[in-house]
């Protein structure tokens, strides 16, 4: 399923700290912003802070950026804090970002072993270290026999090669990371693991600004804070199977609910029977594709209620209109051919045995759902809207199901 326009924009809304810190130090380079703080102090705070966070809400994925945040500014406050005219700090800040944007990169796309793991301790701990080891190569020693060495401490603008080239490294494998990411789908979490390399590469380029790791640092970590929120939010009201707001973030809805509103409890028809038919996991498909439908019809809200029972809201108590509404999700749903992934069920175990491992074959299945709706009355409460809907809807089933109800 595809996100819609919405749920994109509330994604990149985890971008926020980085454009903020982009903005300040392009207009107010000299502004006092920057050694407001008390550097480095406060970027291990906040770094530590989010990292406290991500371990009370037990999402550990986060620290492994942490981590490397923490490494890759301790890297720069022991090793870029002097003249670029020495050796060893050019081939550091030449080196530096090469190291981050490939690591972070492979970081992003190979699994991650879960944290609480040998595994997952040791990835952390590699990842913590990884930018320090820059540290210990002999960087100055290689690039000092590089015939255009002096070209690493030129500003772009002179067009050094060198620095052409870091720069493209950099481009291709962003493009690469952006590449992966919409193809695994744009989330705050993904997106925010790039704004980690994003930030650092803002380091690099406002590099001569005071504290500016520091910044870099704080609002890189503020994009992961961001995303680990709206991550749990994403938890809390949007189930996992349909990827429709649940049950906690209807009753939210139903709680500023308008005079003029009506709600629609829906259920799928014979579902038991189609779950015994075609497996429990072709029934979830069906859930997940008849959510992506509800999802689509426009003027109204979708929710998943629990089960194979679902709940529209609508923003308006006009009888006919709701009724002409229902009627087309109804009659979307009984047209839709649903193309269901169905793994053969063996009829022996020696055939099962040999089917193990094979793709299933696709088969079109089809659908019906009942409708049971129910106008709010004047000063009604939610749960008695609810209640009524839910009457509507047992009126649909035994009047035959694959109907539409509308209480009086
Ligand atoms: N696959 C799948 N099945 C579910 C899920 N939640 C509930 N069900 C099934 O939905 C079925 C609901 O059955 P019933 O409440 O008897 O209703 P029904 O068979 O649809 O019959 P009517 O509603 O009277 O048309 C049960 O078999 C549940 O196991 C789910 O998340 N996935």
């Amino acid at each position: 399923m595809s996100l819609n326009q919405n749920e994109v924009s509330l994604h990149l809304l985890v971008l926020a700290p980085l454009f903020l810190l982009a903005l300040a130090s392009w207009f107010y380079p000299e502004l006092a912003l920057f050694d407001a703080l008390p550097f480095p102090l406060t970027a291990y705070l906040v770094l530590a802070f989010v990292a406290s966070l991500a371990l009370l809400m037990r999402q550990t994925d986060w620290l492994y950026w942490l981590a490397f945040l923490t490494g890759h500014y301790w890297v720069v406050q022991a090793g870029l804090q002097q003249p670029l005219t020495q050796p060893d700090v050019a081939a550091l800040y030449f080196f530096l970002p090469l190291f981050s944007v490939t690591y972070l990169w492979l970081l992003a796309i190979l699994p991650r072993p879960p944290l609480w793991t040998k595994a997952g301790i040791l990835l952390l701990l590699i990842t913590l270290l990884a930018p320090g080891l820059l540290l210990l190569l002999p960087l100055a020693a290689w690039t000092s026999s590089w015939p255009d060495y002096h070209q690493l401490l030129l500003p772009l603008s002179q067009s050094s090669p060198l620095m052409w080239g870091q720069l493209g490294y950099i481009t291709f494998i962003s493009c690469l990371w952006l590449a992966v990411l919409s193809y695994r789908q744009f989330k705050s979490h993904t997106l925010a693991q790039f704004a980690v390399l994003l930030a650092l590469l803002l380091f690099n380029i406002g590099f001569m600004q005071p504290d500016m790791s520091g910044w870099a640092t704080i609002a890189a970590s503020t994009t992961l804070l961001l995303s680990l929120a709206m991550h749990m939010l994403q938890l809390a009201y949007i189930d996992e199977l349909t990827q429709l707001p649940q049950r906690r973030a209807l009753l939210a809805h139903l709680n500023r609910l308008g005079k003029k509103s009506a709600v629609t409890m829906l259920d799928v028809d014979h579902f038991k029977k189609f779950n015994d038919t075609y497996g429990h996991d072709v029934g979830d498909q069906v859930l997940r594709l008849l959510g992506a439908i509800l999802a689509k019809q426009p003027g109204m809200t979708a929710y998943r209620y629990g089960g194979e029972e679902f709940t529209l809201v609508f923003h308006h108590a006009n009888p006919k209109r709701l009724q002409e509404q229902l009627e087309q999700v109804r009659q979307q749903v009984a047209d839709y051919p649903l193309v269901v992934r169905q793994a053969e069920r063996p009829k022996d175990t020696q055939q099962g045995k040999q089917q193990r491992g094979q793709a299933g074959k696709t088969k079109t299945v089809q659908i019906t759902i009942s409708l049971g709706c129910a106008i709010r009355l004047k000063g009604e409460k939610p749960e008695l809207l609810l209640k009524r809907a839910d009457q509507a809807l047992y009126k649909a089933k035994k009047k035959g199901r694959n109907c539409v109800v509308i209480a009086s």
